[in-house]
């Protein structure tokens, strides 16, 4: 800004110079211009008075002529002749345009006397105008020369701030540098080696398919000796297993014989709050404690001992009972008749024991649970359909609950084939996936009896 304003000053007084320059020049032409007229009227005073000398030679010497006050003595003249007198009134006219001349030159330098003042007056303004410019062009210089200071201090500043942290980042870069050195130097050995290999893994890789060939030749070998392997195996196994199934078959053959084709349990159920009431209710049973399978009736002070072969105590659960009868599930499965009922009188625990409770299953729910568990087992080696059927015996009548007419009766005949089992002819069998489809079978059972 301050060297803005500074050149257009300067600008603006190279003008004013340029401007007195041409009035300066204008009033020298002026100046000359006046110097030439009065050059021309010395010239014509001096050949007027050339001719009034003249005149005086001819005229009277007592005529006074003087060209300074010439027009007085022109009145004092006195005419001695007609020549002299008409010369007279011709210099007089003379005279007179010449007085005029020399007003008017008097009057043009008066003009120019007043012009050179007035030029001289501008010139002296324009000087004391250029003092005023130069004044404020030295305290502009002096501004600018501060803040052209200030720059540069301001300049040094950041360009010192700049060096140093150009120096500390030059510093930080070289120690990065350092560190990358010495991880180039320690990464130097791992890429050798990862080098090797590689090259290791190359050769690897254009070797690969014949190892890959040889490789599913020695496979396939592998396997078919393995297949043969397998497969005597699995003779062995079916071997195996058809001796495990004659010693199952022994065995259930044995335990029928120990524990006797039919067995009998007794489960005692808790004492209800109503027998509870009475003075007697816990006095009529009691229990061995040496042998699980007596039981003691005191009837009118007589003991009656009952022998069995298990007696369930009030305090035995679901699962101890079920685990009595398991094994008989399991010959089930290997093709034995199975039959298990509860006997007894209305409320001893015949239902609790075999149906139970949502919360504590009884026998049967148990038993399709193990039947299914084992099958799903046994599911890879084997098939197994499991049916259901239903039958009421009432009265010594025979119905089937899941026929079509569950109030039509059903005859029981002896199996024609020889082998004296009973069979039931036209009952309604239905297959059975789980224990849950049993549950369906049975609602709608209860449906067809109600
Ligand atoms: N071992 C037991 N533990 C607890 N409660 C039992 C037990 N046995 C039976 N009960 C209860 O005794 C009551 C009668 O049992 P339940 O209905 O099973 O007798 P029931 O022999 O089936 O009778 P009914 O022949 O009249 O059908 C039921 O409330 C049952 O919950």
């Amino acid at each position: 800004r301050w060297e803005n304003q500074a050149r257009q000053r300067e600008r603006r007084l190279a003008e004013l110079e340029q401007e007195l320059l041409e009035k300066n020049s204008r009033m020298e032409g002026l100046q000359r211009q006046l110097d030439d007229s009065r050059g021309q009227l010395e010239e014509s005073r001096r050949r007027q008075v050339e001719r009034i000398k003249a005149l005086s030679g001819r005229t009277k010497p007592n005529v006074l002529v003087c060209w300074c006050v010439h027009q007085y003595v022109t009145h004092t003249v006195e005419v001695e002749s007609a020549d002299s007198q008409k010369a007279l009134a011709e210099m007089q006219v003379k005279n007179g345009a010449l007085q005029e001349q020399l007003s008017v030159q008097r009057q043009l330098l008066r003009e120019l006397e007043t012009q050179l003042h007035e030029s001289q007056r501008t010139c002296a303004q324009l000087r004391t105008q250029i003092l005023v410019y130069e004044g404020e062009m030295e305290r502009a210089q002096g501004q600018l020369e501060v803040e052209m200071q200030n720059l540069e201090e301001e300049k040094n500043r950041v360009i010192e701030e700049a060096f140093i942290r150009a120096e500390s980042e030059m510093k930080a870069v070289h120690e990065n540098l350092a560190g990358v050195r010495m991880n180039l130097l320690s990464l130097q050995p791992a890429l050798r080696t990862l080098t090797s290999d590689y090259n290791c893994l190359k050769r690897q890789v254009q070797d690969f398919p014949f190892m890959l060939d040889k490789a599913i030749t020695e496979a396939k070998q592998e396997i078919c000796q393995v297949i043969s392997e397998v497969s005597s195996t699995n003779q062995e196994l079916l071997r195996k297993y058809k001796r495990e199934m004659n010693l199952r078959k022994k065995c259930h053959n044995e335990l029928v014989r120990l524990k006797g084709n039919i067995r009998v349990f007794c489960r005692v159920r808790p004492v209800s709050q109503e027998e509870q009431d009475s003075a007697d209710a816990k006095t009529m049973l009691s229990f061995d404690s040496d042998d699980d399978a007596i039981l003691y009736l005191s009837n009118k002070g007589k003991i009656m001992t009952f022998e069995l072969d298990k007696v369930f105590p009030p305090h035995a659960t679901q699962e101890e009972v079920f685990q009595e009868v398991q094994a008989l599930i399991t010959s089930c499965i290997d093709g034995y008749n199975v039959c298990i009922f509860a006997y007894g009188q209305t409320g001893s625990g015949k239902t609790y024991t075999m149906e139970g409770v949502t919360h504590d299953p009884g026998i049967n729910q148990r038993a399709l649970r193990l039947l299914f568990s084992e099958v799903t087992e046994k599911a890879p080696d084997w098939d197994y359909k499991i049916t259901v059927s239903m039958v009421e015996i009432y009265n010594e009548t025979l119905r089937d609950l899941l026929g079509e007419n569950p109030a039509d009766k059903l005859d029981i005949k002896m199996n024609p084939d020889g082998s004296g089992q009973l069979y039931v002819p036209g009952l309604t069998e239905i297959t059975v996936q789980s224990p849950e489809d049993i549950n369906k079978v049975r609602t709608s059972c209860f449906f067809l009896s109600v």
